[in-house]
């Protein structure tokens, strides 16, 4: 069970106004009662924008993330096994007295700990859960109530704490292993479009992160943003394949410089399946690693980035 009662560790930079603003709406939306749902492509910073807006609120943090395998036993909780507690009593020497009781053991779901407790549930890729799955979200959403269907407890629904709140994250509905949501479920969140930032947006959070300078930040950005272009619809290398390039380059001291093999080679490795995937070409693989190549060698040398 994932529940973030401690600081989070993760790091959320909101360098761009776009960003800040976005996390600023969110935030009024929930606190006037509205679940808040991040739609975009991969990478964008879905997960880390809801995580930085459930931190906002100053409540524990339950975090779910969807998966086709997710069922009721898991949000609301099932009976886990059996406790037993046997009495002898042998007080009087002719008296054998003997008492089992076998009672079943209750675990609550994450669901059912956030419903009653008051948290913030961050429900990350809620499109990869089944929408029969998702549909026990309607009573809470509309009617305040969380029903144990299912289950073998006596009461029929757990009433919704005034504190809790949801921010769900999905992938748009084409990408793989998502299922559609229902029109009435939808109809009940506020969705919000995440955008890919632009290459100095990208370049601020990576220089905040990892150890290079705004200037190698921005190189390597803008490199993958150059990539980018290539791609059609929202493909692409994101933030994330940036973030691995400057993570590896700094640790490895290899140097971030368009004209070294070396970078070059480590570009190849990390953006050149991503890239490859989304050309239509013959050899989509060797014409990836060309225009790695090409838009490595354009970088050039940090020195030679100019920031905006
Ligand atoms: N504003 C930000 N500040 C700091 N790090 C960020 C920010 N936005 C994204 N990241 C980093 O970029 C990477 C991708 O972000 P995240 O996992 O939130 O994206 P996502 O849109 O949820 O991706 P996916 O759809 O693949 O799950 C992570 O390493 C995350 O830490």
């Amino acid at each position: 069970m994932t529940v973030l009662k401690t600081k989070m560790k993760r790091n959320f930079i909101t360098k761009d106004a776009g960003t800040e603003a976005l996390l600023s709406r969110s935030l009024q939306y929930l606190k006037a009662g509205y679940p808040v749902h991040f739609t975009g492509p991969s990478g964008v910073g879905k997960t880390s924008l809801a995580l930085a807006l459930a931190k906002k609120r100053n409540r524990p943090v339950m975090l779910i993330h969807g998966n086709h395998e997710l069922n009721n036993q898991d949000l609301i909780g099932d009976f886990t096994g059996y406790t037993s507690k046997k009495m002898v009593d042998n007080y009087i020497r002719s008296v054998y007295k003997r008492e089992e009781n076998v009672t079943e053991t209750w675990k609550d779901g994450r669901l059912l700990e956030a419903v009653k407790n008051g948290y913030t549930l961050v429900y990350d890729e809620f499109t990869r859960s089944k929408p029969s799955t998702n549909n026990i979200f309607l009573s809470i959403l509309e009617e305040g109530v969380l029903p144990l269907y299912g289950t073998k407890l006596t009461d029929p629904f757990v009433r919704v704490h005034p504190e809790f709140s949801v921010i769900f994250t999905s992938n748009p509905e084409e990408y793989a292993g998502v299922y559609q949501t229902q029109d009435a479920l939808l109809d009940r969140l506020i969705t919000m479009f995440v955008e890919r930032k632009d290459s100095s947006s990208e370049a601020a959070i990576i220089a905040d992160k990892e150890d290079i300078s705004s200037v190698q930040a921005r190189l390597v950005t803008d490199i993958v943003s150059r990539l980018r272009e290539k791609c059609k619809g929202d493909q692409g290398p994101s933030l994330r394949a940036s973030l691995m390039i400057a993570r590896i380059a700094s640790e490895e001291d290899i140097a971030i410089d368009g004209n070294q093999e070396a970078f070059q080679k480590l570009c190849i490795d990390i953006l050149g399946h991503q890239v490859s995937r989304c050309l239509e070409t013959e050899e989509p693989l060797k014409e990836a690693v060309s225009l790695i190549q090409e838009a490595c060698k354009s970088a050039g040398a940090p020195q030679a980035v100019k920031e905006n």
